[in-house]
């Protein structure tokens, strides 16, 4: 193995937020060193980790990414920070395709310039829309049925065709459901406003809300609900780090799904709430949420197989407990 010591710096961009947070974290524990660029928008400077150089600033501002690489020896790029709301980007498409899109395309030709080599982008299930086929592989159609999926592709073309002109090459991670939070307690989702379903069930364990909706129980699907791939946020932070591997020894480029391959209901995730809690929390029958697919599930193979990624947090409890234990923490601070 190379001498962590001599390995260039990784730049994390979106650093300080959610997913970001945990990769820097699983990057420390190897050993790199990491700067991180992010404008705070919705991540906290409190989730950079002390000794963690943070630029605060726009992803998009290319001079301010071309010194900050030059500055600190950067020789590649994980790039989270990015708008993630689907809803939202339906009400603010121009918004999504220039925080997403132009500003990626700023950030590889920025790297590009200052003589990066290696790209790991964060990219998203959305891509595939609404897939008829389950579980999804990588070559399934690409037709997302939203601005946000859609400003996430085009940032996957941009990549492909950047690395087949200028010999960058990349990984572009496509997350299913991401939840759950570090097991050391570090960590973990602190969004100040709350969409994804884990997130808002332990807001509502927590007495920050009164109850959880259920958008739809009308799915063709098992019990009604909608299923979905959900994949540790700590699992995820391996992958990242296995893809950068695999790019500092010379591998292809590559595309590949990041979730477990195995769906569970929204029922099914509430049911491990409550137990994990060993209560009931209300929770109300709503409309179906527009753009919902009924079912998305990962396939996984290409990603076990070309990263020899083993994932170490498959169970469901484990991560609704980290979830909760984080949550947990987060409101006894949030209340000092
Ligand atoms: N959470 C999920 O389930 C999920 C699923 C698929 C893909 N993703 C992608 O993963 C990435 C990280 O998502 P997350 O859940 O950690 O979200 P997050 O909001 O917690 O993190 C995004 C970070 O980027 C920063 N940021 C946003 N715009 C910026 C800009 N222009 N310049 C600098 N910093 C900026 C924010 O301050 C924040 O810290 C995103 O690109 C998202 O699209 C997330
Ligand atoms: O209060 C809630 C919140 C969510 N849900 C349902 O729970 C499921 C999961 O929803 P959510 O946690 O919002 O995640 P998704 O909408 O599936 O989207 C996430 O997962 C996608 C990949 O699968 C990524 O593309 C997105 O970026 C990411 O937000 C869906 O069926 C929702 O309808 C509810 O019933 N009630």
């Amino acid at each position: 193995m190379a001498d962590p010591i001599s390995l260039p710096t990784v730049l994390v961009t979106g650093g300080a937020g959610y997913i970001g947070s945990h990769v820097v974290l699983a990057l420390l524990d190897a050993g790199r060193s990491v700067v991180v660029l992010d404008d705070l928008s919705t991540g906290r400077g409190a989730s950079v980790p002390n000794g963690v150089p943070l630029v605060v600033g726009d992803v998009g501002d290319a001079g301010l990414v071309e010194r900050t690489i030059v500055g600190h020896g950067v020789n590649a790029v994980m790039h989270f920070a990015g708008s993630i709301s689907v809803p939202e980007s339906v009400g603010k498409p121009l918004d999504y395709y220039r925080n997403n899109t132009v500003n990626s395309l700023s950030l590889i030709d920025a790297g590009r310039r200052a003589g990066v080599e290696r790209f790991i982008f964060s990219s998203t299930a959305a891509v595939y829309g609404m897939p008829e086929a389950m579980p999804i592989d990588e070559d399934a159609p690409t037709d997302p049925i939203n601005p946000y999926g859609r400003s996430k592709l085009m940032t996957e073309w941009m990549l492909r065709d950047a690395a087949s002109a200028h010999g960058l090459r990349y990984v572009a991670l496509r997350y299913f459901n991401v939840a759950g939070a570090d097991p050391a307690g570090r960590s973990g989702q602190s969004a100040r406003v709350a969409t994804h379903l884990l997130k808002i069930a332990a807001q509502a364990a927590t007495g920050q809300r009164p109850d959880i909706q259920i958008f739809g129980d009308d799915y063709p699907t098992p019990d009604g609900t909608c299923v979905r791939d959900y994949i540790h946020v700590s699992d995820l932070a391996d992958a990242h780090l296995a893809a950068l591997r695999h790019l500092e020894a010379g591998g292809d480029s590559l595309v590949l799904n990041c979730g477990y391959g195995r769906g569970y209901s929204v029922r099914e995730v509430l049911d491990m709430v409550e137990s994990v809690l060993g209560k009931s929390l209300p929770t109300r029958i709503v409309q179906r949420r527009a753009g919902d697919p009924p079912t998305l599930v990962a396939g996984t193979e290409r990603i076990r197989r070309l990263l020899d990624w083993a994932p170490r947090h498959e169970d469901l409890r484990i991560i609704v407990e980290t979830a909760l234990s984080w949550e947990k923490k987060l409101s006894v601070s949030q209340s000092e």
